[in-house]
């Protein structure tokens, strides 16, 4: 399996190009990070890679073909910020069972407590609900995963035990993720190789 950014080009509305000439792709089993300054785009390219944005120029495929456009996405992304990527209005027992049926084993290695499911986003903690983002994220559908900041902000035990869950998921099922991160201790820990995506463009653009 694999999930490749070809000749990659995309600028917001009436804005500047943010990346330009861009090739990227990431395989089953592969644990690959992204790194550049802020601003630089990683997160408009994360959007492109699971299919909320679309570029001008090059494409992205998976496995050859173009990303599904209906039903569960076999690309899933995980932003930092879990309140802005839950429906305020559902119990959290709703968002969990949004794309499939997580088991009980996810559960428990995630950490989430069975009292938590009757709750609203806004009764947990931000920790709290970026596992119910995890686990729903992580289906057995589930080819690659983007993670953009996943546990940026979180304590050191709870990202320790997300990136253990996760990790599992890349051996067991040949997962390929992309960890966008700032933290280069993390990235040392996790990441097979790391892209600096400004001096990638760069090197596009010279070249
Ligand atoms: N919806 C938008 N409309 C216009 N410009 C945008 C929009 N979203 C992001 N940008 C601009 O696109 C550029 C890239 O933003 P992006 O969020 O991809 O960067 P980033 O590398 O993820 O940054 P950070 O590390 O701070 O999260 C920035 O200059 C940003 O201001």
């Amino acid at each position: 399996m694999l999930l490749e950014a070809k000749n990659l080009g995309f600028h917001y509305p009436k804005g500047p190009w943010i990346l330009r000439g861009l090739d990227i792709s990431l395989a089953s089993g592969e644990v690959v990070g992204i790194k550049g300054q802020s601003g630089c785009g990683k997160t408009t390219l994360a959007r492109m890679l699971a299919g909320y944005e679309q570029p001008q120029e090059g494409f992205v495929k998976l496995n050859g073909a173009p990303l599904p456009k209906q039903g569960y996405s076999p690309v899933q992304l995980i932003f930092q910020h879990p309140e802005k990527a839950v429906n305020s209005r559902w119990y959290m027992e709703n968002t969990l069972r949004e794309g499939w049926a997580p088991d009980e084993k996810i559960l428990r290695e995630l950490g989430i407590e069975e009292e938590w499911l009757s709750r609203w986003p806004n009764e947990l903690s931000g920790g709290e609900l970026q596992r119910f983002c995890v686990a729903r994220a992580l289906s057995t559908e589930t080819q690659f995963l983007i993670a953009d900041e996943m546990t940026s902000m979180l304590d050191g035990i709870t990202q320790a035990q997300i990136w253990h869950v996760v990790l599992q998921m890349v051996k067991e099922r040949n997962m390929g993720v992309m960890v966008i991160s700032h933290e280069e201790p993390l990235m040392g820990r996790v990441c097979s190789r790391v892209i600096d995506l400004e001096g990638a463009a760069r090197q596009e653009n010279m070249g």
